[in-house]
């Protein structure tokens, strides 16, 4: 979340996101005016505002219309591959290997960062949070982080690592001491300052389609000042994208939103443990949430209730499950058993052996009532076994500093969906 200096004394108002301030610091009045000298117009009446419910966003002082344009931002405005491509520092990658935009970007950041008044981006720079909630930036381990969580952020640091180092190995030479601070490359692209750009350019870059002539960068990601201040919501509903005959890329909103509510956008159908990783928060409800499972959870359950079913994995069921791919991510819904899940638990509890009759009855899932039954019994199980492992990881969990409290709302969130999942299986 932004969290810059030098706050203006502003009135606390509240509306439906809980209560909410205007942002009138001086960086963000900067970062407005260098947007306008550079020329950007105001579409609608979009203003930085400090939110209870959500921290740092954007709120409409006026009532919007389904189709009014939220923001157009000018491609010259937009930090891109090209854009580094054109920079003096992109003289010191060695041009025979690939770089992928992700990381192009956040090596451009900590150059431009570093060169602070003398960038051009700098008021834009001035206005990016300096401290992100994401994991990646926590400074104490928090105690019993559950396995399958710390899995994923080794996954995030184990990915920002190799671009660093992928960075350095192909920076030509290192020991160039920069004319503007004295500092040598290597110094300069240190393992901190690259950690924060990464984690800016992967919560706050947006898609764009690829662009032309850039042979070794893979790219279609780009920075957005301003419209990077949009908040997410799953259910928002936007339209974004590049017009080229206007040399800009634009937001529209497909739906109205009251005067002085918050403005989201989608950042992608992202479960909330992607949101967790990447981004820092969870959102309550998340329709694209779900809980993993593994066959061996599956297994096990079916083992425990072989009073009601029994295993009956042969070697074709096994071959059947893995050509078709049913093995891979089965997981539990808001709905219920995923149509995976369903199908793993009714080949592994039938007795029908015939695997073409397996095959026609888990595509069409036209199940008998018992056979519905036996797998409602086995789902609730599984459900309930969920359950408990997430009152454990709840109960057990405990933050070190206050971004963590996030991994406690995720968890809640997922015992949430498991008890609604748990009343599917009923
Ligand atoms: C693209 S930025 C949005 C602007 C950002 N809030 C700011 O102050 O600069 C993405 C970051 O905003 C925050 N964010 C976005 N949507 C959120 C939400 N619904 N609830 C809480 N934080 C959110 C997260 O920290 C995320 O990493």
């Amino acid at each position: 979340m932004g969290r810059t200096g030098r706050k203006r004394k502003s009135k606390k108002l509240s509306g439906e996101d809980g209560l909410y301030k205007v942002v009138r610091d001086t960086e963000t009045i900067e970062l407005m005016q260098w947007l306008t000298r550079n020329g950007w117009k105001k579409e609608v009446t979009l203003y930085p505002t400090e939110f209870s419910t959500t921290g740092r966003g954007l709120m409409t002082k006026t009532a919007l219309k389904k189709g009014d344009i939220l923001v157009k931002i000018p491609f010259h405005l937009l930090i891109t591959a090209h854009t580094v491509c054109k920079s003096e520092i992109y003289d010191y990658l060695d041009k025979n290997v690939k770089y992928d935009g992700h990381e192009i970007l956040a090596f451009y950041l900590v150059w431009e960062r570093h060169l602070n008044k003398d960038s051009f981006w700098y008021p834009y720079i001035n206005t990016l949070p300096q401290q992100l909630s994401t994991p990646l930036f926590w400074s104490k381990e928090p105690v019993n982080l559950p396995k399958f969580i710390s899995e994923e952020i080794e996954g995030s640091r184990n990915s920002m690592k190799e671009s660093h180092n992928h960075f350095l190995n192909h920076i030509v030479c290192k020991q160039k001491v920069c004319d503007h601070c004295k500092l040598a490359l290597d110094e300069i692209f240190n393992e901190k300052d690259f950690i924060w750009a990464w984690c800016i350019v992967n919560t706050r870059a947006i898609y764009i389609p690829p662009e032309k002539d850039l042979h070794n960068i893979s790219n279609s990601l780009a920075l957005a000042p301003f419209l990077d201040l949009f908040n997410h919501v799953p259910s928002a509903q936007v339209e974004a994208m590049l017009i080229p005959t206007e040399n800009s890329y634009q937001v529209k909103t497909l739906v109205p939103v009251s005067k002085y509510d918050q403005v989201f956008i989608e950042y992608g159908a992202h479960s909330n443990l992607k949101l967790l990783i990447d981004y820092g928060f969870t959102v309550p409800n998340n329709q694209h949430d779900a809980i993993a499972l593994s066959l061996d959870d599956i297994y096990e359950v079916i083992k425990q209730v072989a009073q009601v079913s029994r295993v009956n994995m042969s070697q074709e069921k096994y071959k059947f499950l893995k050509q078709h791919n049913l093995m891979k991510k089965p997981c539990l819904t808001r709905e219920g058993l995923c149509w995976k899940a369903m199908s793993i638990v009714f080949i592994l509890t039938s007795e029908i052996t015939n695997i073409k009759l397996l095959e026609s009855k888990v595509y069409s899932s036209l199940y008998t009532p018992d056979e519905i039954n036996a797998i409602n019994t086995v789902g609730a199980i599984l459900v309930q076994n969920k359950i408990d492992e997430f009152k454990k990881h709840v109960a057990l969990f405990v933050p070190t500093e206050d971004d963590q409290n996030a991994v406690l709302a995720y968890l809640k969130e997922c015992l949430d969906l498991l008890s609604e999942c748990l009343e599917k299986c009923k």
